[in-house]
């Protein structure tokens, strides 16, 4: 064990077509780690492998600590309370008091008796997270942060982020397929393409790479030597 989440060759196949073919990554602890691909690359696949929703042809995983999902889409209850989709989360650790969630989304205190679903797509990003956090966990892994929000909520969301990597010190993975947020936010990235690993690195030398500009940032990237 090296890392908060160590993957090792993993592969999922499904009814023959592969979806992960020996894929291998650390998620090193503390850190902000993301893992970026288009449509289609294997991203939710390894998610669910790694939640343990699908079991793997081949490969080890292995987490350090307790781990929380924020899923894509946000999969709230829509017709419970936000407390009540806040306290689902903490149903493994016994842990009903959600006043710190509150605290760190005092947005959401005002929001605590409404339906979930009823709630805006930030504002059930904010009770994804929270509902995550319920379970204590050490390794956070949130699948497509951004997807479908304005860019002012988003950049509200990677500011929670930051302040919970630091402040509780949680190892992350961030799966995206905004590219330049990812490689923005974290400290080392990973690029899945038909469910291989074709790049990883630091991201500010990715976010450099013409590979990944070309494919990933638009082609247009301003690259300035100091
Ligand atoms: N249950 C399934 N049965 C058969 N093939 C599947 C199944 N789930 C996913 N796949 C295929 O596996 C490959 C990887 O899919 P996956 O959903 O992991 O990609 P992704 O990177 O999450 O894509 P997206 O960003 O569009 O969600 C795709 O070719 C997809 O069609």
């Amino acid at each position: 064990m090296t890392g908060a989440i160590d993957i090792s060759a993993l592969t999922v196949r499904y009814a023959g077509a592969t979806a992960l073919d020996d894929v291998s990554l650390t998620v090193p602890h503390h850190g902000l780690t993301a893992l970026i691909g288009a449509n289609g690359a294997g991203k939710t696949t390894l998610v669910k492998a790694l939640c343990g929703l699908i079991r793997p042809d081949h490969g080890t995983i292995t987490v350090d600590g307790r781990i929380a999902h924020v899923p894509e889409g946000r999969e709230m209850f829509p017709d419970m309370t936000v407390d009540d989709n806040l306290r689902l989360g903490g149903w493994r650790t016994r842990r009903r008091d959600t006043a710190a969630i509150y605290d760190l989304f005092p947005g959401l205190a005002a929001l605590r008796a409404r339906r979930a679903g009823t709630l805006s797509g930030g504002q059930q990003q904010m009770v994804a997270i929270g509902r995550a956090l319920m379970a204590d966990p050490d390794v956070l892994v949130v699948d497509e942060l951004s997807l479908g929000l304005a860019p002012m909520v988003v950049t509200s969301l990677v500011d929670h982020l930051v302040t919970l990597h630091t402040t509780r010190d949680l190892s992350v993975l961030l799966i995206e397929q905004n590219a330049r947020l990812a490689l923005d936010l974290c400290h080392y990235a990973y690029v899945l393409e038909s469910g291989r690993i074709a790049l990883h690195g630091p991201a500010p030398i990715l976010a450099r790479d013409p590979r990944v500009t070309a494919a990933y940032l638009g082609g247009h990237i301003q690259v300035t030597d100091e």
